[in-house]
Parts: structure tokens; C-alpha cells; sequence
């Protein structure tokens, strides 16, 4: 079961959640209806999707979704097995920047851009903790499209959260919370429509 610190009823909040060993800020209206259909659709049209694969013993498995690095920053980003390139802002992406930055706090360098196709396409149990993001890294996850759940479980309690990622919403990962908490978008077998998320990140 998914709990909520015991208050199920009120979780998440909208804005502020301290969780044991960490903290994420909720906006689930954060973009207006007819940004969130702008930006799904120009997004969908603009970003160069890659579909990335990962070698695991001698095999090349595709990822479970397609993916985008942009960033203003050259330097190579690795993940889940891969190195990335960032692709430079464009016009769409610079001004969700623009507008999560003041609300994150933090002035962000790069994003990573996850299209979830269908409710086959997921992303499994992982943290955001690589070492070029720092000791208790920001991450602000912009939504558009099909909502999706996000899990987060701690991994020394294995206590599980669960968070409904809707067209428009905005979660603003911080604290300690890479380090104690992993989190994944699992696969659904309903028929989902196409899901895109942005997590913008700062590389030191
Ligand atoms: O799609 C999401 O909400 C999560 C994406 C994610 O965890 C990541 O890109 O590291
Ligand atoms: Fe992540």
C-alpha cells in the first residue's frame, strides 16, 4: 500500500511536503490548461527525441521511453549507463525555465526530457544522486500530458509514496530526498495516451 506519513487523506499537500529525510514542493496547477496543451504539443513537434539503449551483457535494450538532454552546458552528463550531450535551449524549453526557476530557487543548467508514449514506456526505481549534481541536488519536474504515477520508496525503510504527476503540475524535488528516497514512473496496462516530463537539474 501507498501511504502518506499516515495522513492519506491530505498527501500530497499543494506546495511544501516534509517527508522523513527529505522534501518535495507539489504545484499541481502550476501551468494553466492552455500552457500545458501549448508546451505538450510544441514539445512533442520540436525536441529531437533519441531513443537510447543501454548494453547489458552484450545485449543493446532499448529504454522503456524516449528521451532529450538540453542544457547550456557542455560538459557530457552520464546516466543509467549512457553519456549525454546536451542539444541547446530553444525557445519553449528556456521559457518553462523561466518560469519554475523563481519557485525552485536555484538557476538551472540542464533538463532532462522524458516522452512516455504509452503506459508500456516507464522508468524504473532509480535516484537522481550522480555526483556532478551535488550534495543535495534541486530537481524541478515539469509535466505535460497523460498523468502518470510517481512513486518514490526510502531505501532503508522501504516505506512507499505514491504522487499523481497531471498535465500542468509542477514537483520540486529537494532536502536530502535523492539520497534516502529512489523513485520510478511504473508501467500501466491501461491505454495511456503520451506523457512528456522535463527534470531540470544544475551540474556543477
Ligand atoms: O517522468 C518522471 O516523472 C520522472 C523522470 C525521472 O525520474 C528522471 O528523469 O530522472
Ligand atoms: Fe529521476
Amino acid at each position: 500500500m501507498f501511504g502518506g506519513n499516515g495522513n492519506d487523506n491530505t498527501f500530497p499537500k499543494t506546495g511544501l511536503n516534509k517527508i522523513t529525510n527529505g522534501e518535495f514542493i507539489y504545484l499541481p496547477n502550476f501551468f494553466s490548461k492552455s500552457e500545458s496543451d501549448f508546451y505538450l504539443k510544441a514539445l512533442t513537434e520540436k525536441v529531437i527525441w533519441k531513443q537510447e539503449s543501454m548494453n547489458i551483457y552484450g545485449k543493446n535494450i532499448d529504454f522503456p521511453r524516449l528521451t532529450a538532454w538540453y542544457g547550456d552546458n557542455d560538459k557530457p552528463y552520464s546516466f543509467s549507463g549512457i553519456t549525454l550531450c546536451p542539444t541547446p535551449w530553444n525557445e519553449e524549453i528556456l521559457a518553462i525555465k523561466n518560469k519554475i526557476e523563481p519557485e525552485s530557487k536555484v538557476v538551472f543548467n540542464s533538463v532532462l526530457l522524458n516522452r512516455y508514449r504509452s503506459g508500456s514506456d516507464s522508468i524504473s526505481w532509480h535516484t537522481d544522486a550522480e555526483k556532478e549534481l551535488g550534495k543535495n541536488p534541486v530537481i524541478a519536474s515539469a509535466n505535460f500530458g497523460e498523468t502518470r504515477k510517481f512513486q518514490l520508496r526510502h531505501r532503508i525503510t522501504k516505506e512507499k509514496l505514491e504522487i499523481e504527476l497531471k498535465h500542468g503540475s509542477l514537483l520540486i524535488m529537494q532536502g536530502e530526498l535523492q539520497h534516502f528516497w529512489q523513485h520510478q514512473v511504473p508501467k500501466s496496462a491501461k491505454p495511456l495516451k503520451e506523457r512528456i516530463n522535463l527534470t531540470f537539474r544544475v551540474i556543477l
